[in-house]
């Protein structure tokens, strides 16, 4: 006898994070939250306690709720929370068609809200009995991957009954994902020409957390090498960088900001910038890359630049999100004798 379907299945995005407000209060408690993860910041904690409440949550998030504030929705949020919700809308959408009835299709954050946790009870007080979660850091790293991981674990530590679970790791050579970065290349080259250099940004980590062993800057090679080869390019028609330095320590290198100014100096005209390991646009690209950056490289000399908008809720995205839960989901389906 089949037992009864009320039990359905759950997905969850899982995004950064972002503050609820564009505020320095709501920064500080996002930046406390953040940068208290020691998969974040490595240094002793007691050392690391005293920086961060005395030279850092002072007045941080006084200069960076002024950037929030540049590129908050009028809606009232932040892109990256906007963009995730729908990115979670649609996924649902499409799941519905290989899974009546059975599929909820959350959105959560590391940091900040909606909470991986609080999202994880909801499913579970709905009845679901498998959740897939799926980071959307194509490129694993310790430092914005491992978090997920972490509390998925804590969270897993207080439960009696558990659902069956299942985690991503990442997708940084998925066929979907290097076909969509090289179709949203190609649709914007289309529109608007093309430029001297197309340049690889992607944020950083830093460069003693790559030396013992984090994979994550030569993930970020592959994804460029295997984007530039499908577009037909030539080595010297696109470079890898990475930007969003924090801190004194060495990151790991090109940055970002200092091959634009070498370019703009030494005769390169025209850049377009894309930035492959985010999956929403946020204060990285819309404000550091779109902004920031451009003006640095105009500045030096250079004569034209544009960032490449993120993947976001672009269809091959949404649908490259489904191919990787969706074999999870069946398997799963199959366990319980639903098909
Ligand atoms: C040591 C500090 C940091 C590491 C390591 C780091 C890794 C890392 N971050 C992302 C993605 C995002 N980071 C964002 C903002 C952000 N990042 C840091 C610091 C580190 N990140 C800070 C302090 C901040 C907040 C802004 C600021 O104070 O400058 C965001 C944007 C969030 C938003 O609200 O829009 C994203 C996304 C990845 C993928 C990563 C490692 C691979
Ligand atoms: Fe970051
Ligand atoms: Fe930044």
């Amino acid at each position: 006898m089949k037992p009864a379907r009320s039990a359905p299945l759950g997905v969850v995005l899982v995004n950064l994070g972002t503050p609820d407000a564009p505020t320095p209060e709501a920064v500080r408690r996002y930046l406390r939250q953040f940068l208290s993860d020691r998969r974040v910041i490595e240094i002793p904690p007691l050392v690391w306690k005293i920086i961060l409440n005395l030279f850092i949550l002072p007045f941080r998030p006084k200069r960076v709720a002024g950037l929030y504030a540049s590129i908050w929705e009028k809606s009232g949020d932040s892109p990256m929370r906007r963009i995730l919700r729908e990115q979670a809308m649609a996924v649902q959408e499409r799941l519905q068609g290989d899974f009546p009835a059975m599929v909820r299709v959350e959105a959560a954050m590391t940091y900040g809200n909606p909470s991986l946790p609080s999202v994880l009870d909801k499913l579970r007080g709905e009845g679901v009995e498998q959740i897939v979660i799926l980071p959307l850091f194509p490129q694993f790293s310790a430092t914005s991957t491992a978090p997920v991981y972490d509390a998925l674990q804590r969270w897993t530590a207080v439960q009696r009954n558990l659902p069956s679970l299942t985690i991503i790791k990442d997708y940084f050579a998925h066929p979907g994902y290097i076909g969509a970065l090289v179709s949203s290349i190609r649709e914007y080259r289309e529109q608007h020409g093309t430029s001297d250099k197309l340049l690889f940004s992607f944020h950083g980590i830093p460069q003693p957390y790559a030396d013992k062993g984090d994979p994550y800057p030569k993930r970020c090679r592959c994804t460029s090498a295997h984007v530039a080869q499908q577009l037909g390019l030539r080595e010297d028609q696109w470079a890898i960088s990475f930007q969003s330095r924090f801190g004194k320590q060495e990151w790991v290198k090109p940055y970002t900001d200092v091959l634009l100014e070498d370019w703009a100096k030494s005769g390169v005209g025209s850049v377009q910038v894309v930035s492959p390991a985010f999956s929403a646009d946020c204060l990285e690209t819309l404000e550091e890359l779109a902004i920031q950056n451009q003006e640095l490289f105009l500045h030096a000399g250079g004569r034209s630049y544009a960032y490449i908008p993120g993947l976001n809720t672009r269809d091959d995205h949404i649908k490259m999100m489904v191919d990787l839960v969706r074999p999870s989901l069946q398997a799963f389906r199959q366990t319980q004798g639903w098909d």
